[in-house]
């Protein structure tokens, strides 16, 4: 069996498309540092709208498994070989946007028992022993029930490793601090002339944007900003990419960010102490003291 590298990362994301979105350039960047990346993926996405024409005839179970196709694709320009489904594929399906008949379907990840779920999460966690996981937050980041979802389920797999005598050193969320996301759109609003999109989303529809205080961390991807926007763009039929901006298929522009970042919600900042100006740089830093 080979040697697992020392450094583990650990990712839990709702559909094929938010890993890219959320963590593009961390995963690539980290992928080609060594480390061990591990993404599981909860649901396939099949409720999903279809950007281009020429796949509008995609739905349900077909759709599903053209994002799979599209989630490799993701993966192989990120340099990410550990992906998996949940359960395995098909185990949970995608729940539909919040407050939709959807959402009722027995077979949904909404509809999930959290700790079956986590029980598969806690399989993987045993398997790669990641030093650090990150998910979304309690409102997974805009409300989507599949979010949320993957949200309770990693972090209740998190508290069950911690049962078991294996804690997780640290785990974060996914963030995006106000004042930067605000710079961004004001770039976004005057190339926004420039580009092929009508119309720019605000601040506020950005997943997880929080006061600047909340953040802990930042990791500067930028030398992996093409292998970010390459895998953005092979989710094509939930993602149109043009420059360093993206829509979804609602037609809002948002910036592409290439430095990413994160809430440590469990486990010990690297500098010891909380609420210091200085963010973390590094997801693992401080974990080789910890493990
Ligand atoms: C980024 C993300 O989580 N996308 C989800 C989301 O898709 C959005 C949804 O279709 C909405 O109605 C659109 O306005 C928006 O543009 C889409 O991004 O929800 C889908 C259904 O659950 C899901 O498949 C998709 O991955
Ligand atoms: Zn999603």
């Amino acid at each position: 069996m080979t040697e697992m590298p020392t450094r583990r990362l650990l990712l839990v994301h709702a559909h094929p498309d938010d890993e890219s979105i959320n963590n593009g350039a961390t995963m690539a960047r980290y992928a080609a540092e060594g480390a061990h990346v591990t993404l599981v993926t909860c649901t396939l996405g099949e409720r999903g709208e279809v950007i281009p024409p020429e796949l509008a005839h995609l739905t349900g179970p077909a759709l599903g498994q053209h994002r799979r196709r599209e989630l490799a694709a993701a993966m192989a320009e990120l340099g990410v070989q550990d992906f998996r489904l949940l359960g395995g594929a098909g185990r949970y399906s995608d729940s539909g946007m919040m407050g939709l008949p959807d959402n009722d379907d027995p077979a949904c990840f909404w509809q999930a028992d959290v700790d079956e779920a986590a029980a598969h999460l806690v399989e993987v966690i045993r398997e790669v022993r990641p030093q650090v996981l990150v998910t979304y937050d309690d409102n997974g980041g805009y409300g989507h029930p599949d979010h949320i979802q993957a949200h309770r389920v990693a972090m209740r797999a998190a508290e069950l490793s911690a049962e078991s005598g294996r804690p997780i050193p640290k785990v974060y969320w996914n963030r995006a601090p106000r004042s930067v996301v605000e710079q961004s759109f004001a770039r976004l609003r005057e190339d926004l002339p420039g580009l092929p999109f009508a119309k720019a989303a605000d601040v506020d529809d950005v997943p997880g944007v929080v006061a600047d205080e909340r953040i802990t961390t930042a990791v500067d991807g930028t030398a992996h900003a093409a292998a970010k926007a390459a895998a953005m763009r092979a989710h094509a039929t939930q993602i149109t990419v043009s420059g360093p901006y993206f829509v979804l298929s609602n037609e809002l522009a948002q910036p592409i960010l290439t430095t990413e970042y994160y809430e440590l919600v469990r486990g010990e900042r690297a500098s010891g102490e909380r609420n210091s100006d200085e963010w973390e740089t590094d997801l693992f830093a401080g974990v080789e003291e910890l493990s």
